[in-house]
Parts: C-alpha cells; structure tokens; sequence
C-alpha cells in the first residue's frame, strides 16, 4: 500500500484565545490532488498553515515522515504559493524564473517552456510589479512549478486568473500529480477543482 504523504489527526488551533481548527484529520498519498473548501474563515489558509510547518497546532501532523518544520531541508521538498511573493527590485520575470531555477540547481521546467505554459513570454523582460494581478500570480504559480517539489501547498492558486486559464492550471496540476507529487490546494472554485478530491471544511467556532 502507498504510503501517505501527509498525516493530520485531530488538528486543532486556537488564534486569539477564539477556535479555528477542531478535530481535523487528513490523509494524502502521493499523486492525490486535494482540494480543501469552506466558507471564509473556516480555516483552510489555517489548515495549510499547519501543513508548512508555519503553524503550531495540536494533534499530531505529519508531512513527508516528519513534522513540518519551516527549515530549508522542509522546504527543498514542498512548494508553497500563498500570499503574492516579495518581488526582486531590478529583476525581470524571466529573471526571478532563471534565479529559481539556480537556486534549486535544477527544475522540473526549463525557464523557456515556463514562460510558454503560463503564458508570460510577451511580458518576460518586464518587472513583475509592472503586471496586472493575474500575470503576477501565473508567475508565482510558475516559480512554484518550475522548481523541483514532491508536495505542492497553494492557496487559492484561482485568485486572479481568467476561466481559461484556470482550466489549464487545473491540468498542469494534474500533470505534476501523475508524475507522482501531491497537491494540497485551498480554493473557492469548486469547478476549478473538478477532478479533485474534495475536503469540506466546516468552521471551528
Ligand atoms: N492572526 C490571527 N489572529 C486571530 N485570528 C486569526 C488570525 N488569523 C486568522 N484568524 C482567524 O482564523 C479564522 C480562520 O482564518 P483562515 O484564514 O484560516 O480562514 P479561511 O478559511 O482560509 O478563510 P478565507 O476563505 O476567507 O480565506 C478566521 O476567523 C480568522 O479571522
């Protein structure tokens, strides 16, 4: 049997003395494609917390074998896209693309075909604060899978993007899962999300 990537069991948080997680169990193998929903404020961005280690919680979770610690052995393994990254002063996109990929000395993507698939060959020698919303986070989404990962966190990675284009993140999304990694998503589209398998998640409080 496959071993699960991803072992939570009885979450729970407290933010502010007010309960956000209570009781949450998951379960993710390799190759699964997880969509957390729920109203706002339900605690999912909470949720994806705890899985990077970014979150202290009660319970026992485990990602990759181990609790998750925000440390750099942590994350050569997991991508996170949340919040829209800090953007290097001076640096183009195809840039901050080529600078991913050095740091992690190599990519699941050459920088060339990132540009192509997220659709920002007609901006790559621009800055990424010269772009509108939506190109900014097809580049945060593009740094996040150019770069070698077997678990990918992304919170509402839909945020910003036109229906097409969703479409085509929901398939480059499958595609990182058939090749074997795992994707945790929080979102608000549930069509988005279609081929996922979903887990509601209901408010603490
Ligand atoms: N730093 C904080 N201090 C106190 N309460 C917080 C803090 N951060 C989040 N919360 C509360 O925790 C609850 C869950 O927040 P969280 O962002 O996890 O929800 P969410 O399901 O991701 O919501 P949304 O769909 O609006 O993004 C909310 O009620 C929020 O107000």
């Amino acid at each position: 049997m496959t071993e699960p990537i991803i072992i939570a069991r009885d979450v729970g948080v407290e933010l502010g003395g007010v309960p956000v997680l209570r009781g949450v169990d998951l379960t993710v193998v390799p190759g699964e494609v997880v969509a957390v929903l729920g109203a706002n404020g339900a605690g999912k961005t909470t949720l994806l917390r705890c899985l990077a280690g970014l979150q202290q919680a009660s319970g026992s979770v485990d990602v990759l074998g181990r609790p998750p610690v925000d440390e750099p052995d942590f994350w050569r393994e997991v991508a996170l896209a949340g919040d829209e990254p800090t953007w290097y002063p001076g640096l183009t996109v195809r840039e901050h693309l080529e600078l991913m990929r050095a740091v992690h000395g190599s990519g699941r993507l050459e920088v060339g075909a990132a540009l192509e698939l997220f659709e920002l060959v007609g901006c790559a020698d621009r800055a990424p604060s010269s772009l509108s919303t939506g190109q900014r986070q097809r580049l945060s989404l593009a740094m996040a899978l150019l770069r070698p990962s077997r678990l990918l966190l992304l919170d509402e990675p839909e945020r910003g993007l036109d229906t097409a284009f969703r479409e085509r993140l929901a398939g480059l999304l499958a595609e990182y899962a058939a090749d074997g990694g795992t994707v945790v998503m929080v979102t608000h589209d549930p069509r988005f999300a279609e081929d996922a398998r979903h887990v509601a998640l209901e408010p603490a409080a």
